[in-house]
């Protein structure tokens, strides 16, 4: 579905260098980034400010054309066949609207519908689901610029989707959306891919969005991919501690000692047992059965480290 191979852009800036002298200098916003994302599949693109993301989404969907590389969306060329492309994909970016400001929510979906000359059936259909599932009934016929922010993520959501899109690009959907908004609109994106086969990238800064919605991660750090891989492997990879949390029957001395355990913490009083272990140098079967011979256990849980921690270790690895 995409295909980018050695895409690079490149800015010139211009800055003021003394009263009358301008200097001009060369941006490398995206460095040769190569990655694919087959139909199908729900793709994190992630990585902090000013990593390049936006300037790769511009390139994917047309709206940037590459200083160099290759790139394919859907099998065309982003910016030498936009028109083509925008009937089949949809975007959405969390700042920018592709609504009608003073027009009620429904007169902007009927002029999309024109737009993209969908059949009006297959628009009544796809319309009726969006506002179903994502609860739109009581604002379709508000003007957009008095709607929430979560009521218009909805809305613009929806207008991505009416077209029936193979592909559904998002730049920072859930931003500045609560808690309940941006729950909601995980739920109808993560059935959008899993039941319909939309193929999802979006990029975020809010893990959650991530761990809800993105087997495999592409990181990007200074125009450069840092890591591509399932959110699982690059937690394996780059974070090689877990920790095993043991209730103990009896309150016991911290249990030092057990091999490949490199941390151990207690809480009251010795009842509740944290053991930090490598997992390159032990399994959690062989703790378990070390602290089992040494107290009797009544419940234990193996904890994973925490996207956050994966992720900031990524941007570290650097
Ligand atoms: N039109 C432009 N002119 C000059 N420099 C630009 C332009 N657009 C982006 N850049 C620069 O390119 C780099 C990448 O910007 P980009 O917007 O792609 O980052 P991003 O990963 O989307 O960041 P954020 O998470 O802050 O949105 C930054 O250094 C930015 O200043």
């Amino acid at each position: 579905m995409i295909d980018v191979r050695e895409l690079c852009r490149e800015f010139t800036v211009t800055t003021k260098a003394g009263r009358f002298r301008r200097t001009r200098t060369t941006v490398r916003a995206v460095d040769s980034v190569s990655f694919e994302v087959a139909a199908g599949e729900a793709v994190g693109y992630v990585g902090p400010n000013g990593a390049g993301k936006s300037t790769t989404i511009k390139m994917l969907t047309g709206i940037l054309v590459p200083t160099s590389g290759h790139v394919r969306v859907a099998g065309v060329d982003p910016s030498r066949a936009r028109r083509d492309l925008a009937r089949r994909i949809g975007v959405v970016f969390g700042q920018r609207s592709q609504l009608w400001w003073d027009l009620p929510l429904r007169d902007s979906f009927d002029l999309l519908r024109s737009i993209y000359r969908v059949d009006a059936r297959d628009h009544a259909r796809r319309l009726d689901e969006c506002v179903a599932l994502l609860d739109m009934a009581g604002f379709l016929d508000r003007p957009v610029r008095q709607l929430s922010l979560g009521q218009r993520m909805r809305g613009e959501v929806t207008a991505a989707l009416l077209h029936g899109p193979e592909l559904l690009v998002l730049d920072e959907p859930t931003i500045g959306l609560d808690l309940e908004s941006k729950e909601r609109l995980r739920e109808f994106l993560a059935d959008l891919n899993t039941s319909r086969g939309t193929t999802l990238l979006l990029t975020t800064h809010d893990l959650d969005d991530i761990e809800r919605l993105c087997p495999r991660l592409v990181v990007i750090d200074r125009g450069t991919v840092l890591a591509d891989g399932p959110l699982d492997a690059l937690r394996a990879e780059v974070v090689p501690e877990r920790v095993l949390v043991v209730d103990l029957e009896k309150p016991v001395s911290p249990l030092e000692g057990v091999p490949g355990v490199v941390d151990v913490r207690t809480e009251l009083g010795g009842l509740r047992q944290h053991l930090t272990f490598r997992k390159d140098r032990t399994t959690a079967a062989a703790v378990i059965a070390a602290v089992a011979a040494r107290a009797e256990v009544h419940d234990l849980v193996v904890e994973e480290p925490e996207i956050d921690d994966v992720v900031r270790r990524l941007y570290a690895r650097r």
